[in-house]
């Protein structure tokens, strides 16, 4: 080779050379923007705690992104592996008939997408509420080929919710359901009892002379003797019995499944405590009841006016009473 061919020669791999790097830079900008991206992806799942796994349905191998492993593991308790049924175990957690699972194994048989909410149980016992998305894909000839899940840990969002929820239906004062829920279940059982004719009772009863309370030592005191006749209440009914605080001093009990005989007892009960009630202002307490029975053929409204007028009657007879009304066709 000459001289002015190696020249050449230098000339051309010096070119070569260049384009390599040019193309070399290139890579690493890609690179460096791909791992950019994939970090951002990242940062983004976990802000918005979302984790995704999937499941290979030829070797049924499960894997995990590292996101769903922290949101179901935390940092120290990630499995080495995971098989699909101790994942559906875990989903599943400790509920019976955990809609997850449920969901999820016909999405796996099924294939359709499928979007829904669910409630388990992590390792460590602490609950969790996720969002969940899952989709079998299928090759040319219709066999699964693997499926896919997205899971959101909504745990904080749901614990408010039902914090909301909770507030709404709770009477401030007392602790009790208050007047809207209380209705809500009164509907609730008069419609059973118009389908099934089945035994419901309710009990309306009233502080008596409350406005004493009020007048001689104050609306605070007041507010106590509520609070006091509440918890005297909730401490001496059944789990099933439902309790409200149906207006100023006055309270509705709702004895599922229980006859008028058996509630009224439960009123004589609760008449009693009410009445055995020590009070700091030392002024005596008690209550006038009114019992009846939900009717098949009975409006709600001519039952609450019933009831009300049954409670009348104790308060007219002199007060601290049970009466119970008898429905008359
Ligand atoms: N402290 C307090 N008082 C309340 C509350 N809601 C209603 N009251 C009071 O309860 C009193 C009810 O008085 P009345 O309706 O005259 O009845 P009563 O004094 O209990 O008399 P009888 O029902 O006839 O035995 C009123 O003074 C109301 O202001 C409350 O949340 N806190």
């Amino acid at each position: 080779m000459n001289t002015l061919n190696l020249h050449e020669r230098i000339e051309q791999l010096e070119q070569e050379l260049l384009a390599l790097e040019m193309e070399n830079h290139e890579l690493t900008q890609k690179m460096l923007k791909a791992q950019f991206e994939d970090h951002k992806l990242r940062e983004i799942q976990k802000l918005a705690k979302v984790g995704t796994w999937s499941l290979n349905h030829l070797s049924y191998n499960l894997s995990l992104s590292s996101e769903l492993s922290m949101i179901l593991f935390g940092e120290e308790q990630v499995p080495q592996s995971l098989s699909w049924d101790s994942f559906l175990q875990l989903i599943g957690g400790l509920a019976e008939q955990n809609i997850g699972t449920t969901i999820m194994q016909e999405v796996i048989i099924g294939g359709q997408q499928k979007t829904f909410e669910h409630k388990m149980v992590k390792p460590d016992g602490e609950t969790l509420y996720v969002k969940h998305c899952c989709e079998t894909f299928y090759n040319s000839i219709g066999q699964p080929l693997n499926s896919v899940g997205l899971m959101q840990d909504i745990t904080l969002e749901k614990i408010n919710e039902i914090r909301l929820e909770q507030l709404s239906i709770t009477d401030e004062l007392t602790g009790l359901n208050n007047r809207r829920k209380t209705n809500e279940v009164l509907v609730a059982q008069h419609d059973l009892v118009q389908r099934y004719d089945s035994d419901c009772t309710a009990i309306l009863f009233d502080l008596d002379l409350f406005k004493q309370f009020n007048d001689l030592f104050g609306h605070q005191t007041g507010d106590e003797v509520l609070q006091t006749v509440a918890q005297k209440i909730k401490d001496n009914l059944r789990s099933a019995d439902i309790c409200g605080r149906w207006g100023g001093e006055e309270f509705l009990v709702i004895c599922q499944n229980t006859p008028v005989s058996d509630a009224t007892m439960v009123a004589e009960k609760l008449r009693c405590v009410i009445a055995a009630i020590n009070l700091s202002c030392k002024m005596p307490v008690t209550a006038s009841f009114g019992v009846a029975q939900f009717s098949k053929g009975e409006p709600l409204q001519a039952f609450l006016k019933r009831l009300d007028q049954t409670l009348y009657t104790s308060k007219k007879a002199g007060r601290d009473q049970v009466n119970t009304s008898l429905y008359q066709a």
